[in-house]
Order: C-alpha cells, then sequence, then structure tokens
C-alpha cells in the first residue's frame, strides 16, 4: 500500500506530541501538517483536503472533558463528511474515545500509542478509503453513460480504470448486446490516447476481399478498383485505439495476416514496398466464449495470446438482474424526453415482468423493448401488457435451440443483423455480403 501520495493532518496542543507523530510518518506520508491551536482546523481544511486527521481528545483550557475532542470531530465533519478522524484520548477516556467513533470518528489510539499501530490505522483508512473510491469510480463515455450497479458492473469498471492509462492490449468478450462496444470507447476516452483517433473496425462483417484492403489500405492500381491510394484502418487509428469488432468470427488467414501486423507494429498497404510504422492500442472484441476462442481449428493461439493481455468479461443482463431496473429507469427517462411524454413511470407490474425475462438481446434488447413501451403506451404509467418484448429475439432463441431449416436461419440472420444495425439497410446489407436490392428482396420475401 502506496502511503507516499498522502496529507496528513495532526492537531495536539502538545507540541511534544506533534513532532513525535511528525517524525514517526515524514517518511512515510507525502506531508504532515501539525497544528497546535484547534481553532485553525477551519482555515486549514478550507485550504487542502487530508486524508487522515489525527485529532487530541483533550485540549488544555480550564476544564479538560475530552468532549472538546468530539467538539472538533463534529465540526470537521460539518465541513467534509467524509474526513476521517483518528482521535488520541488518555486511558480514562476509552468511553468517550468509544462514543466518538458513534459519531463518526474512523479509530481511536490510546496514549501512549504504540508507533505501529498508529501508522497500521493511518494505513488501513486510507486503503479502504482508496478502495472506495474505486468502486465507484464510473467511466465516461462522451454522449452515453455506462451503468451498472451489479458487482459483476462495478468488476468491470475497476478493471476499465486500471487499463485504461496503460497501452495494454484489451479483449472484452459478452454476448451481442452487453455493452462492448461502449466499454471499448470507455477504455479508449479515460486513456492518454484520448485525443487521438478511436476507429472501430467490424471485422467479423468484411468479406475476405475487403478484409485488408479495409484494414492495411493500398496503393493506387493496387487492384482494379484501386484508382487512388487510401489509407487503412490501421493507419487511421495510429496515435490511438483501433477497436476490432466480431474477432472471433475472422478466418484462420485473415488471423495469420493479423498476426504478421501486430508483431511487426507496422503495415504495408497493398500494391506498396513501403512498411508504415504503426503505434496502436488495440482492443478487440467477441460474442464467443474464451473456450470457443481456445479451439485452435478456429481461432490461432498465438493471436489470442497477442490481443488478450487483458480481458474484460461482460456478463449478461439476466446474470445481473439489479442492473435491469437501473438501466429501464434510465432508458424510459431518455425515451419519455425524446418522445415529449414527460412524467412518465413504470409500475410495480412493469418491473416484475422485466425482472423476470431472460434478455436474450442483453442491454440493446431492453433498450429498444423499453423505446417501443413508451411509444406506444396511451397513459404515462407502464403497465406489465406495454411491455412486449421483441419477436426477433424470441425467433432468435427458438431458432438456437431447434430450427435448423435453411430459409428460418437466413430469416433469422437477416433480422438479427438488421436490428444489430438499427435498421440501417445499407449497413446490414454489407455486413450480410450482399447487395442493397438482394437484401430487400428477401425482406419482402420472408415479409420483414
Ligand atoms: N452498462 C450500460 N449502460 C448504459 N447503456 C448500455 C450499457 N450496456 C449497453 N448499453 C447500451 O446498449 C446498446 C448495446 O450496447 P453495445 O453496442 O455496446 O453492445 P455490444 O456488446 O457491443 O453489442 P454487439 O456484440 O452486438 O456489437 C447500446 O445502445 C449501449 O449504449
Amino acid at each position: 500500500m502506496q502511503l507516499k501520495n498522502a496529507n496528513i493532518l495532526v492537531i495536539d496542543d502538545d507540541v511534544d506530541v506533534l513532532t513525535a507523530i511528525r517524525l514517526l510518518l515524514k517518511s512515510q506520508v507525502n506531508e504532515v501538517v501539525t497544528e497546535k491551536n484547534p481553532n485553525n482546523i477551519i482555515s486549514l481544511l478550507s485550504e487542502k483536503k487530508f486524508e487522515v486527521i489525527i485529532l487530541d481528545m483533550n485540549f488544555n483550557g480550564l476544564v479538560n472533558t475530552g468532549n472538546e475532542g468530539i467538539y472538533w470531530l463534529n465540526k470537521i465533519k460539518e465541513i467534509d463528511q467524509e474526513a476521517d478522524i483518528i482521535l488520541i484520548t488518555a486511558y480514562g477516556d476509552i468511553d468517550l474515545a468509544i462514543r466518538s467513533l458513534k459519531e463518526g470518528a474512523s479509530d481511536f489510539l490510546l496514549k501512549p500509542w504504540k508507533n505501529e499501530k498508529l501508522i497500521l490505522s493511518v494505513k488501513e483508512i486510507i486503503e479502504k478509503k482508496r478502495s472506495g473510491r474505486e468502486k465507484k469510480w464510473k467511466p465516461q463515455v462522451e454522449g452515453s453513460k455506462i451503468l451498472g450497479e451489479s458487482d459483476a458492473m462495478k468488476e468491470v469498471f475497476v478493471k476499465i480504470k486500471k487499463v485504461a492509462p496503460t497501452d495494454a492490449n484489451v479483449l472484452i468478450l459478452g454476448e451481442n448486446g452487453t455493452g462492448k462496444d461502449l466499454i471499448a470507447k470507455a477504455i479508449h476516452e479515460n486513456s492518454l490516447r484520448k485525443d487521438n483517433p478511436f476507429v472501430k473496425v467490424d471485422v467479423g462483417a468484411l468479406t475476405s476481399s475487403l478484409f485488408e484492403s479495409e484494414l492495411f489500405g493500398y496503393k493506387k492500381g493496387a487492384f482494379t478498383d484501386a484508382r487512388e491510394d487510401r489509407e487503412g484502418r490501421f493507419q487511421a487509428a495510429n496515435g490511438g485505439t483501433l477497436f476490432l469488432d466480431e474477432i472471433g468470427n475472422i478466418s484462420l488467414q485473415q488471423q495469420a495476416r493479423l498476426l504478421t501486423v501486430l508483431q511487426n507494429r507496422e503495415v504495408t498497404p497493398l500494391g506498396s514496398t513501403q512498411a508504415v510504422p504503426l503505434d496502436i492500442r488495440l482492443i478487440c472484441a467477441t460474442n464467443l466464449n474464451l473456450a470457443s476462442l481456445a479451439n485452435e481449428e478456429n481461432f490461432r493461439k498465438d493471436l489470442i495470446y497477442r490481443i488478450n493481455t487483458v480481458e474484460i468479461t461482460v456478463p449478461p443482463l439476466r446474470e445481473r438482474e439489479s442492473d435491469i431496473l437501473l438501466l429501464a429507469n434510465h432508458f424510459v427517462e431518455i425515451y419519455a424526453e425524446k418522445y415529449l411524454k414527460p412524467g412518465f413511470k413504470v409500475d410495480e407490474s412493469f418491473k416484475k415482468k422485466l425482472t423476470q425475462y431472460h434478455f436474450p438481446g442483453n442491454v440493446r434488447e431492453l433498450q429498444y423493448a423499453l423505446e417501443r413501451s413508451v411509444i406506444m403506451a396511451d397513459q404515462d404509467i407502464l403497465h406489465a401488457q406495454d411491455l412486449v418484448f421483441s419477436p426477433i429475439e424470441k425467433y432468435q432463441a427458438g431458432n438456437d435451440k431447434k430450427d435448423t431449416n435453411l430459409e428460418a436461419v437466413e430469416r433469422s440472420t437477416i433480422l438479427k443483423v438488421i436490428e444489430k444495425n438499427k435498421g440501417n439497410i445499407s449497413r446490414s446489407a454489407k455486413e450480410l455480403g450482399i447487395t442493397r436490392t438482394a437484401l430487400y428482396r428477401r425482406m419482402n420475401k420472408y415479409g420483414l
């Protein structure tokens, strides 16, 4: 535990006590401020924040009751509710010291104190404070919030906080719609590269012919359609972060090409002989679990090791029930504002239906279900019957289990891709590897 950047304030009217504590802590912490007169506490606290305040319980006055300590403890708490105070008290005042804990002191020490005990008490308080801060920390993402109160999401936030400022490659695992994209952005925006580009490529959706030209770029004339030089996504991300989504879906040949670029830290555009040095932070995501990725028939182990310095697993929404209502309130608020329906509320039956559902499409499904509910609701209170889950996910869930009919598989894949691309037909067609017309023809055929 590092105390080096901690600031400590010691208040005692006995100069010998102040000197002893200052000498003891000086080498352990950043700064020890000592003060003889408790009347100066308020001005000291307005100038600086102290991680721990060590306060005497008895100040020399006409009467020494120890109540002065409690008086100053309360004064400090009025200024800073979160202040951590260790009270120092004489042996006879133990009852008072115990009372001080009830009044909000963090610990007390009996005079004469043992040096190790004082250091330990300071360390424990700072450790608790910092780990509490760490748990409360929420990553910032421009334009959206990452919400989560569940232990699983708190763990994800702690990992983001730790990994973001490093340049470590990160692999984000989680089912579709769990928030992998949001987490990748959060890592970038909380990193030292935040003022440089964040480039996302859905590599799973690239056809084999597009894979190299899109990622590595090309020189004019490199192939028939290469009418001018084009920078690849690797180069576009130079200095910043490259986010490769659906990494689990690329072929072994594509994996080999990717590995070469990552190993050499340079990329050679198609048709060029000039390698371009790369300085990128790589984040990858997949909806496959690690066990499927580790199957060497589909995925190279050496590539996994390269992309997976740190791994963040986002659990499915059904496994973090406490987040469902939190997210639901958030989305209801957003859509009530968007569709000009202020003062919108949800009733208990609505909440119950939400928490009992298994959300195969995770947060994305919850988001769309609530948008639909807000749009369709006749009153400003949402009841269970206002909550209709998407047939898309139902169809998909059923399909996973038993539907192997080719047309049914095609229909559900199309639906899934359109939903994923939020109804954007061009993007969906591209992801499916067919033209827009072909996609419209199929949508017609399946009555979509
Ligand atoms: N914890 C969260 N807090 C707030 N919004 C969230 C959270 N998780 C996901 N969302 C929202 O849910 C939607 C889906 O999230 P996102 O696109 O990040 O998921 P994904 O795991 O990348 O999905 P896919 O695997 O399909 O690409 C987005 O609109 C996102 O803003």
